[in-house]
């Protein structure tokens, strides 16, 4: 695409874009207009808001892939607004930080056979900093304001995404290890109890509270969400059934054992079950509410795997 002299149209392209990889497609196809070379790799922290590393959003570049951690190294060295360029025998290697306020973001690495001009440099900033302003913008947009967790709106798409394997799924520490990814949903326990006896107010502070409980208990990769009133979701990757089941055992105990501003105590009940690449979201919530269903019917404070429940049915119904 063609821009005047200040970018107008390139700014208008990225500012209109409501879904986030449409914005990278944008960003991109901007970049190699202004550049007008192959040889460019774009690196962001998809978390925005978390310490998480940065990954490759051009997956066609012609640049050298950089790991996780190694574009990290890059980013550390990065100052807001300040360009940084390395001259070798061969070629420039130009870094651009992609900052948002004083935080970066990202990193733009270009190589080139000379230096860019200084107005193609500034220009890139230029583009960087209107992409990272709409990346928080649609992050925000995405995130629940009592809680700060993800909300009900961006559930499905993020479902949808893992199960058809078109996520940005970041690289877990032991990459060679299989993992599957899980779907929980957790329900306060007599959560009516606590608005009726301490207010709406005190309520609030309850939830936010269990939030916080439930970000702390789950690793950065792992995705959790508010999904109604007091109900969570929580999307994680684990090993084996066993191992979710006592990822989610140890969320509920500490529930069950944290001191709760005003109340006595609070619990939680949940059911989860594996993601498989056939499901509809509608099938997979479905699923997990039958198991949270059993958990709160035989006495609350429990966790129920959708699958042992499916389990326990044949095995009474072949009795
Ligand atoms: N404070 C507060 N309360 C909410 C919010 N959203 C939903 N609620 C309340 O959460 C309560 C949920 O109650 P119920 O669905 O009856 O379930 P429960 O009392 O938790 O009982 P069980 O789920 O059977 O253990 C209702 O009183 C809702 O008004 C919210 O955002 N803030």
């Amino acid at each position: 695409m063609q821009a005047n002299s200040c970018g107008h149209e390139w700014v208008v392209e990225l500012t209109c874009q409501e879904d986030e990889s449409h914005l990278d497609s944008a960003l991109i196809g901007v970049l190699g207009d202004l550049l007008s070379v192959d040889n460019f790799a774009i690196y962001i922290n998809k978390h925005v808001t978390l310490q998480a590393p940065p990954i490759l959003i051009n997956t066609h570049s012609n640049l050298t892939y950089l790991e996780p951690s190694q574009a990290q190294l890059i980013l550390n060295k990065a100052t807001p607004s300040k360009t940084r360029v390395i001259h070798t025998t061969d070629d420039v290697t130009t870094y651009i930080p992609v900052n948002h306020s004083d935080t970066i973001l990202g990193v733009l690495i270009i190589k080139t056979k000379q230096l860019i001009t200084d107005r193609i440099s500034a220009l890139a900033m230029y583009i960087l900093n209107v992409y990272a302003n709409q990346l928080w913008i649609l992050h925000k947009s995405r995130l629940d304001p009592l809680t700060g967790l993800l909300n009900r709106q961006t559930f499905d798409k993020k479902v949808m995404e893992i199960v058809t394997g078109n996520g940005f799924l970041l690289p877990r520490e032991q990459a060679d290890t299989k993992r599957c990814w899980y779907l929980a949903i957790v329900d306060i326990d007599l959560f009516k109890n606590v608005n009726d006896t301490f207010g709406h107010v005190v309520g609030d502070g309850v939830i936010a509270q269990v939030a916080k409980l439930i970000k702390n208990n789950f690793r950065i990769e792992d995705y959790a969400f508010r999904y109604g009133g007091e109900e969570f979701a929580i999307v994680f990757q684990s090993q084996t059934n066993t191992d979710a089941f006592n990822a989610l055992t140890r969320l509920r105990q500490r529930v069950a054992s944290h001191d709760f501003e005003h109340i006595q105590q609070l619990t939680i009940s949940i059911g989860f079950l594996e993601l498989q690449s056939a499901d509809t979201v509608s099938s997979i919530v479905n699923q997990a509410d039958m198991a949270l269903y059993h958990s709160k019917k035989t006495g609350r404070n429990k966790v129920t795997s959708c699958h042992e429940l499916t389990l326990s049915k044949e095995v009474r119904i072949s009795q």
